[in-house]
């Protein structure tokens, strides 16, 4: 790969490949049947292919770039250096026009967010359509790039070249792998957790008067029905989401013109020393000029929880 490509572009090359190839491994997986469910804590499943997807992602991009901090969602304990991994990049994205004010950035800046694979409870159940493999590109203190990759994607056509899909996106780029379809007008769509459930997302739920609510798993999930126009608003009110379930979501949807923060309206911090917990929440939209009028639904009462 040309030295002279930009920094940023190379990292989200390997990264789309290294997606891709994280997605074949958590397939084989679910093809093996032995799954190997841990409970990390309460309602916090593991997996065999969480574990063995950031293993192979972790190994593979510090092999490629072993200045830049990569943090993952499973325990160091997972990770082991893989000597034969395959340093692959996508080249269409090597191809991309870099943002000029990304052009110089260097390792140091650079913090990757990996979570091997979101929405596990889901994968455990069969709902292999909410699974996703999401690599978030932090520069500074500001998610930047994102790449999902969906293993699943058109699981039922059997045919190992079809199946799967991944999105990318930069900021001062867009989004690329995929149409965004804007949601219907007039309406008020709205998706939420499957799995993590609580009374205050409930509340928060009933204050905004949703048309429709879609209840599915996985935050890259969510985020992807907001770019498909399948929902307005991706509504969490509750500490339990982590910085690798949305700084990959983050980065694509703001390059597609939607918008992701804390139940605040404030950004999260995606520097390495950042704490991990997103504890105020999260709401995302799929375009940015709504995200406005979903924050002033929030109750009192629960932005005061969300601190
Ligand atoms: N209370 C909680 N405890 C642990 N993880 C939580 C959580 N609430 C949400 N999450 C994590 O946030 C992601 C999206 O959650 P949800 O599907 O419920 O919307 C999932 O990521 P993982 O599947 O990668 O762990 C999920 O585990
Ligand atoms: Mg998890
Ligand atoms: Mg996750
Ligand atoms: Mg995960």
């Amino acid at each position: 790969m040309a030295q002279c490509t930009p920094l940023i572009l190379r990292i989200v090359a390997s990264s789309v490949s290294v997606a891709g190839q994280a997605g074949k491994i958590i397939r084989d997986v679910m093809k093996k049947g032995e799954l190997g469910i841990i409970d990390k804590g309460v309602n916090d499943l593991q997996t065999e292919a969480d574990r063995s997807a950031q293993n192979f992602i972790i190994s593979t991009l510090t092999k490629q770039f072993p200045g830049v901090t990569i943090i993952g969602e499973e325990e160091p304990s997972c990770y082991e250096a893989l000597d034969n991994v395959t340093a692959d990049s996508d080249t269409s994205v090597l191809q991309a026009t870099c943002p000029p004010d990304l052009v110089s950035v260097s390792e140091k800046d650079v913090v990757i967010w990996v979570d091997p694979l979101d929405g596990t409870s889901e994968y455990t159940k069969g709902l292999l359509d909410h699974v996703t493999v999401l690599i978030g590109i932090a520069v500074g203190q500001r998610a930047i790039a994102g790449v999902i990759h969906q293993p699943f994607h058109n699981f039922k056509l059997c045919d190992e070249n079809k199946i799967g899909r991944t999105i990318w996106g930069l900021q001062g780029y867009g989004v690329a792998g995929f149409k965004p379809i804007p949601p219907p007008p007039n309406k008020r769509i709205i998706t939420t957790t499957r799995s993590h459930f609580t009374p205050e997302i409930q509340e928060t739920l009933d204050a905004m008067c949703p048309d429709e609510l879609l209840r599915v798993g996985g935050a890259g999930h969510k985020v992807i029905l907001l770019m498909e126009g399948k929902a307005h608003a991706y509504v969490f009110a509750s500490p339990g989401c982590k910085r690798w379930d949305t700084c990959a979501p983050e980065a694509v949807l703001r390059a597609m013109g939607g918008e992701l923060t804390d139940m605040h309206g404030a950004t999260y911090d995606y520097s390495k020393d950042t704490p991990h917990a997103n504890t105020r929440g999260v709401l995302a939209t799929a375009l940015a000029s709504d995200h406005e009028f979903y924050l002033k639904m929030v109750p009192q009462k629960i932005r005061e929880l969300l601190i």
